[in-house]
């Protein structure tokens, strides 16, 4: 489990995170989402003792935080990635991370996390020859090398080419099954619509929402429904009682009509159009990309691009 509550973080006199909550459970993969400078970042740092709160609390397996507390053994950590020793090999640099936990070589999912990284014989190459790409995946396997209990990581994805992303993504959701809590930022939102179970979208440091991704995605109150006569559904879903709107997005293509109608049930609306004599396939629930929802929730407080100049 990792818990953060009410954290808060000023570099100078400016705010990074205010009051910010939120928890993942075991098994949940939850994407810490926001625009430039939002405080992903810093939220991750406080929440893995890099930096101190200035207010709130952060608890990772039920153990407050700090640095060098002993249950951030159990975590696996992608911050900034840790420096490398350029002149050593990919494998004398993981032995000399795992060397300051001070168990035994070698750790309990090296194999696993060498296999996600991929680097094959090059493992044993100087690191100083690595391409970004290569590094990020050191880093990764640094990480994901312990088996950890909880996972977080801070753009894991970065300079990853799109087999590596699937692997990755593959990874994390096999250690979700194994009831690993995860947290990753990203601003891959399509990527994230696959990957994540749950998501924290945060905006100016503040928390904006938090829930199942599947909530974020529905979109309130709107049915996908469709009929064998679009114009004959127009006319019945028009004048019953509780549908807001009507549209068929694409009367060409036939079909689909789209009803807004927050307190009508699906069976209500497909027993309308049947009573009516129109045939009905199937009625859904509308949902929404993550892009879209993301957008409409961050573009309607924004005061402009201002995040992105200050950062
Ligand atoms: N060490 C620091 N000193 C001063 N200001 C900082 C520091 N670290 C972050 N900030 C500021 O705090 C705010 C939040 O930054 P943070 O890096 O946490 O955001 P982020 O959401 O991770 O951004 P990005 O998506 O660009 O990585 C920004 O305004 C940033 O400029």
């Amino acid at each position: 489990m990792i818990d953060a509550h009410e954290l808060s973080k000023r570099y100078g006199r400016r705010p990074a995170v205010e009051g910010l909550s939120f928890t993942v459970a075991p098994g949940q993969i939850c994407a810490l989402l926001g625009p430039n400078g939002a405080g992903k970042t810093s939220t991750m740092r406080m929440l893995v003792g890099l930096s101190a709160p200035d207010a709130g609390s952060a608890r990772i397996l039920g153990e407050p935080v700090c640095l060098g507390a002993a249950v951030l053994r159990r975590v696996g950590v992608l911050i900034d990635g840790p420096a490398f020793v350029p002149h050593l090999t990919g494998t004398a640099n993981l032995r000399l991370l795992w060397s300051a936990t001070r168990r035994a070589w070698p750790p309990p999912a090296l194999d696993d996390a060498l296999d996600l990284a991929g680097l094959g014989a090059a493992i044993d190459r100087k690191v100083k020859g690595y391409s970004m790409g290569m590094r990020q995946r050191l880093v990764l396997a640094q990480a994901l090398m312990r088996a950890p209990d909880v996972l977080i990581l801070d753009e894991p994805a970065n300079g990853l080419d799109p087999a590596e992303v699937r692997a990755l993504r593959d990874h994390l959701a096999t250690a979700a099954g194994q009831r690993a809590a995860v947290l990753v930022s990203s601003h891959q939102l399509a990527e994230v619509q696959q990957l994540a179970t749950h998501v924290v979208v945060m905006h100016h440091g503040r928390l904006v929402t938090a829930g199942p991704l599947a909530d974020l995605l529905r979109d309130a109150g709107a049915f996908r429904v469709e009929v064998d006569d679009t114009a004959a559904a127009l006319a019945v879903l028009r004048g019953m009682p509780g549908v807001t709107s009507v549209a068929a997005p694409d009367p060409a293509a036939g079909g689909e009509v789209v009803v807004t109608a927050p307190d009508v049930q699906s069976s209500d609306l497909v027993q309308a159009l049947v009573t009516a004599g129109v045939g009905v396939t199937s009625a859904r629930r509308a949902t929404r990309s993550l892009e879209d929802a993301f957008l409409a929730m961050t573009q309607a407080t924004t005061g402009g691009r201002d995040d992105r100049a200050a950062h």
